[in-house]
């Protein structure tokens, strides 16, 4: 099967597909071809209201089935995804300009690993019974009701599915805005969730920039809120969600670091780097751009860098031989250009890279700063772009330091063959998702999540279901009430 590439309506809401096109046009604009490919429309107020009264109605019914019947739904829907992996792929290479080979393996996939999980999860969340004496207490898991998911560019399919796999499990109803840049995709989960078994309303999309997403997250009927997306958004949400104190899950930004010591597997530590550093042309939350390398090991390991740069490919990501495609658009070209300059300016050494490539699409080249200390730009501010930074660094204590010295705390990674270090250097890492000999993996069955400014709560896992539901707590007497009068 293939999609088309024009939705049949910009929002998917109460199962079906509407449109008001009052909404301000969004044009969807392919990274590769600069066209124009299809156009939606921001949810007006009308179709905000609709999508609220929807969620609200269809949750309760949700709720009162069983954990196994809500899970079958999930799991049905991860089929779907999975059959359906090809158009999916093709789609989100269309909407992100990421190459058809990594979108084949990472989106569509990772979606229906999250609809399978939580969907194989639902039937086992319990509560729990407590017995004092005669008395008793006894736990109720109970969903948290209307949960707000906004998304950002990078992985469309994978957010939409990583938060409403976990919502649905609970019993919760999920309304769903993804990133204006990336709107497609999304649509197509909600889709498939309806085309599984899911009752109309149960997981809804609406299309829209900032203000459509305040105008859910302030609406009372509202009562989680998960963003995936930049610290300064991140800040907004977050206060706008105190406000009515609605539970939140706040997956942001980061500056993450990747040591790699003198002892490390050298060719490990170069696909470790190309992995944290290139791979969606650097668009991932997670990267260690900030690659600290002992010094011992620096020239050979810039070199190998260097070396395995020549095999990008850059094209048509629509190519499953390209290995490298463009940048999610022309804005976020320009943002990434001006840290490249930032970075000459403050006299990082430029090793590889720095440039536009050709005169279509929005290319920019992996690129490599050697000589980079802690103070400059483009080792304090998170890029979003194919730019690595190698850091130098002598001693242990020192490189940790060092590591922690950001306000970000999403992941960070290190490369040694000295397990003993290993695990030293990730217990003292300040950062919620680590990795030892490896990097930017992340199963549905592991947490993922940041610490300070990088974030609140975590997804995948059973840690999400924490975030998707609440305990009621009942107390049973079984004798006489006393009373001190
Ligand atoms: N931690 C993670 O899991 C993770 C994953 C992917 C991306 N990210 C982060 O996302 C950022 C890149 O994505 P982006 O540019 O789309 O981020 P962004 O913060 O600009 O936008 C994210 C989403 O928030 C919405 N939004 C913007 N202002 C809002 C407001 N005031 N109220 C409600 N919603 C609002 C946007 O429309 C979009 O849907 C990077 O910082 C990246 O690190 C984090
Ligand atoms: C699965 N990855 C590649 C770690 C991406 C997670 C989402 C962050 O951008």
């Amino acid at each position: 099967m293939t999609y088309d590439i024009q939705p049949a309506g910009s929002h998917f809401i109460d199962g079906a597909y509407v449109e008001d096109t009052a909404g301000t046009p969004i044009p969807v604009i392919c990274p590769y071809s600069e066209k124009q490919i299809a156009t939606v429309h921001a949810a007006t107020p009308a179709i905000i209201e609709q999508a609220l009264t929807s969620a609200r109605r269809a949750q309760k019914d949700w709720a009162a089935m069983t954990g196994t019947e809500r899970g079958r739904v999930l799991r049905r829907a991860a089929d779907l995804m999975r059959e359906r992996n090809h158009a999916l792929s093709v789609l989100e290479t269309h909407d992100t300009g990421k190459p058809l080979q990594e979108t084949l393996v990472a989106d569509a996939t990772s979606g229906a690993d999250a609809l399978e999980y939580f969907g194989g999860l639902a039937g086992a969340l319990t509560g729990e019974h407590i017995q004092l004496g005669e008395d008793f207490v006894y736990t109720r898991r109970e969903p948290l009701g209307v949960c707000v998911g906004i998304g950002a560019w990078n992985y469309p399919t994978q957010i939409a599915a990583w938060k409403g796999a976990p919502a649905l499990a609970c019993g919760n109803a999920m309304i769903f805005k993804p990133s204006e840049t990336t709107p497609l995709c999304a649509l197509k989960v909600a889709e498939i969730l309806h085309e599984a078994g899911a009752p109309a309303g149960i997981y809804n999309v609406v299309q829209g920039m900032g203000e459509v997403g305040q105008a859910l997250i302030t609406d009372p009927r509202v009562n989680k809120v998960s963003l995936t997306g930049s610290v300064p958004t991140g800040r907004k949400v977050y206060a706008a969600a105190a406000e009515g104190i609605r539970h939140v899950t706040m997956e942001l930004g980061g500056k993450s670091p990747l040591v790699i010591f003198d002892d490390a597997n050298l060719e490990d530590a170069v696909s470790g780097a190309i992995l944290g550093n290139f791979y969606s042309s650097g668009q991932v939350c997670s990267n260690g751009t900030r690659v600290f390398v002992q010094r011992g090991i620096k020239q050979a390991f810039l070199d190998r860098l260097t070396e395995r740069l020549k095999d990008v490919k850059m094209g048509d990501p629509q190519d499953e031989s390209v290995n490298f495609g463009p940048m999610v658009s022309q804005r976020q070209m320009e943002i990434v250009q001006g840290f490249i300059a930032k970075g000459l300016e403050e006299g990082a050494r430029l090793v590889a890279g720095g440039d536009r490539v050709g005169d279509r699409g929005y290319f920019l080249q992996p690129t490599v700063f050697a000589d980079v200390t802690d103070g400059m730009t483009i080792a304090q501010d998170e890029i979003f772009g194919p730019v690595l930074s190698v850091l130098d660094f002598d001693e242990e204590d020192e490189v940790l330091a060092r590591a922690n010295a950001t306000d970000f705390g999403l992941a960070a990674g290190v490369f040694t063959q000295d397990l003993t270090r290993a695990h030293r250097m990730v217990a003292g890492f300040e950062a919620g998702t680590c990795y030892i000999n490896t990097y930017n993996l992340a199963p549905v069955e592991a947490p993922f999540g940041g610490s300070k400014l990088s974030g609140v709560g975590r997804e995948n896992s059973k840690a999400a279901i924490e975030h998707y539901s609440q305990m009621k707590s009942v107390y049973v007497a079984m004798g006489a009430v006393e009373a001190p009068f």
